[in-house]
């Protein structure tokens, strides 16, 4: 499987890492970004191409692997889904959008291609999917990280958002991908609390999720990316290990 990189920022390059050590199971080939210099860093890494126009990638792979932006997920994935190439999402907040997410949706139906969201920085997710098959009552998020994560200067603990899912991606699109994604495996918009707290240096989100199978509640305590501290590493090796996963016989938890 010939894979490409749209976006090659903080994910990408855990991405990158994975295919220089020949662990990633796919062929990672061509890179693109805005800033041609940081594709071109990365390609150097796996003998790959980085190419300017975003269509020589599309037209060259089996899968484009998305960790850009809500923006490029707008512009460029329909485009590769009527290539019919399969697509891997991380910028989820572009998919809060029921019409948007249908369209994405007909496009792949129509031309026989995939779209994959990876859990993400959120723990969870598997269990609301379960969870939706009955009745839910309840699903909150609660996501705390560093005011220099949300990109703000505070000293102390101070609530940027309380509100619906829909809003928070629109207002916090680089921070709260976590509430869409979690909105779409529950079929609702969830409730967002958004906290800057200078006491914590990983960013945090807590799940709490009630219906008549019970009650769960998830604490995901993340390290931060090297080059981007908005962005978890869990968020990363959640895409390596979905990409390592494509073409497994067995898989577990989805
Ligand atoms: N689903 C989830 O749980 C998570 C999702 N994310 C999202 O994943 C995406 C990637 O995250 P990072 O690697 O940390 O971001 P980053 O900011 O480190 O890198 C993004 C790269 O994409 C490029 N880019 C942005 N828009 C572009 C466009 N339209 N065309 C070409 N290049 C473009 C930028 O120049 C940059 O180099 C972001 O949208 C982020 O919000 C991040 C963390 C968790
Ligand atoms: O990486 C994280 O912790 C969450 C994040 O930025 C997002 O959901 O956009």
């Amino acid at each position: 499987m010939v894979a490409g990189i749209l976006g090659c920022g903080a994910i990408a390059s855990i991405i990158t890492n994975s295919a220089a050590k020949g662990e990633l199971n796919a062929d990672l080939k061509f890179f693109h970004d805005m800033d041609m210099e940081r594709a071109e860093n990365l390609a150097s890494q796996v003998d790959g191409i980085a190419v300017e126009d975003v269509n020589d990638m599309v037209n060259n792979v089996d899968l484009v692997i998305e960790a850009a932006s809500q923006d490029a997920v707008v512009k460029v994935v329909p485009q590769i889904l009527k290539m019919g190439k399969d697509v891997i999402i991380m910028s989820m907040g572009a998919l809060i959008d029921l019409d948007f997410r249908n369209y994405l949706g007909k496009i792949a139906e129509e031309n026989n291609s995939r779209i994959y969201a990876p859990s993400g920085a959120v723990v969870g997710l598997d269990g609301i999917k379960a969870a939706s098959i009955g009745e839910i009552n309840e699903v909150s998020l609660v996501t705390r990280k560093s005011p220099e994560s949300l990109g703000i200067s505070v000293d102390t603990e101070t609530v940027l958002y309380e509100g619906k899912a829909g809003d928070a991606v629109r207002k916090f699109p680089a921070n709260i991908n976590v509430a869409a994604a979690l909105s779409i495996a529950y079929g609702k918009e969830v409730d967002v609390k958004i906290i800057a707290d200078p006491n914590v240096s990983r960013n945090c989100h807590e799940v709490c999720v009630a219906g008549d199978f019970g009650k769960f509640r998830t604490i995901t305590e993340n390290e931060t990316c090297a080059t981007n501290p908005k962005t978890s590493l869990l968020a990363a090796y959640s895409v390596v290990k979905l990409i390592k996963s494509l073409n497994k016989n067995l898989n577990v938890g989805i």
